[in-house]
């Protein structure tokens, strides 16, 4: 794989895979702990309630899917991954939370989630859009499976409007977090992160591709300057 194509499924599960021990100690160094605030409002945006079946869609770990259930206390989160080593450490994770017993792990493609139409009342995603080998079908998959007037929130870093802001952003990636990778020896797996963002539609046209899988209503909001963004769809 070169930085200008774009990886298969196993390319991006095989990354993944390999930062897990890595992972959540990098993002709360390199965002210094702010990933968890953006986190927050992806939940707040998702309007997951006490009563609620949630769904957190690449998991990894399972930052956001914590939060989704210390917010459903009466209702039932299913936590989504295709990679293994992420969803292990999700569960370690859960273990020193005796008091969150409501989330399930699922080893699954989110393009082919084994939900049937209509389940879930509310659903987070983060950073896993940008991932995906194909956008418009993983926006299908999440409108098949929540209620109708149910939301999705969907958090990803994003390119800011502001060039100079936006150079900031790039350099940052390129050069810090690719250096601090490389002391972990994971330096290929994050110097795939800019070319991912190349990639990644921009909010505008995020709201496009929510319209066209069927959503009623798409709005994105920029967040820490539009250097990330939450996709809000209501289906
Ligand atoms: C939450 C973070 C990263 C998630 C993440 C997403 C991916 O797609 C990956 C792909 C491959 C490997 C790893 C990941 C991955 O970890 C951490 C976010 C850190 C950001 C670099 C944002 C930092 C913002 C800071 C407040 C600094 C701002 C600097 C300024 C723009 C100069
Ligand atoms: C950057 S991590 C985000 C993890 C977590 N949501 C967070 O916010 O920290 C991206 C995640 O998406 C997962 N992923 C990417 N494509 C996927 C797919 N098609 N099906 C399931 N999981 C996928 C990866 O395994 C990885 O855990």
């Amino acid at each position: 794989m070169t930085s200008s194509t774009k990886p298969t499924d196993k390319e991006i599960q095989n990354i993944f895979n390999n930062i897990a021990p890595i992972y959540d100690q990098m993002n709360n160094w390199l965002s210094f702990g702010v990933h968890h605030v953006w986190k927050k409002m992806a939940v707040k945006w998702s309007n997951a309630q006490p009563h609620h079946q949630g769904l957190d869609l690449c998991c990894g770990t399972g930052d956001l899917t914590f939060l989704l259930a210390k917010q459903i206390t009466h209702g039932k989160v299913y936590g989504v991954d295709f990679s293994p080593q992420l969803l292990a450490v999700a569960q370690e994770k859960q273990q020193q939370k005796p008091s969150i017993n409501n989330i399930t792990w699922i080893e699954s493609d989110v393009l082919t989630l084994p939900f049937d139409d209509n389940t879930f009342d509310c659903a987070t995603m983060g950073y896993g859009l940008r991932n995906v080998v194909d956008i418009p079908l993983a926006l299908q998959e999440i409108h098949r499976v929540l209620k109708p007037n149910s939301k999705v929130a969907i958090l990803d870093f994003h390119r800011p409007s502001d060039s100079l802001l936006a150079q900031a952003q790039r350099w940052y990636i390129d050069n810090i977090v690719v250096n601090m990778a490389q002391y972990f020896g994971s330096t290929a797996e994050y110097a795939y992160i800019n070319p991912s963002l190349d990639r990644f539609p921009c909010g505008e046209e995020q709201i496009k591709l929510g319209q066209k899988a069927g959503f009623n209503s798409a709005i994105h909001y920029p967040l820490a300057g539009g250097i990330m963004g939450v996709l809000v769809l209501t289906k």
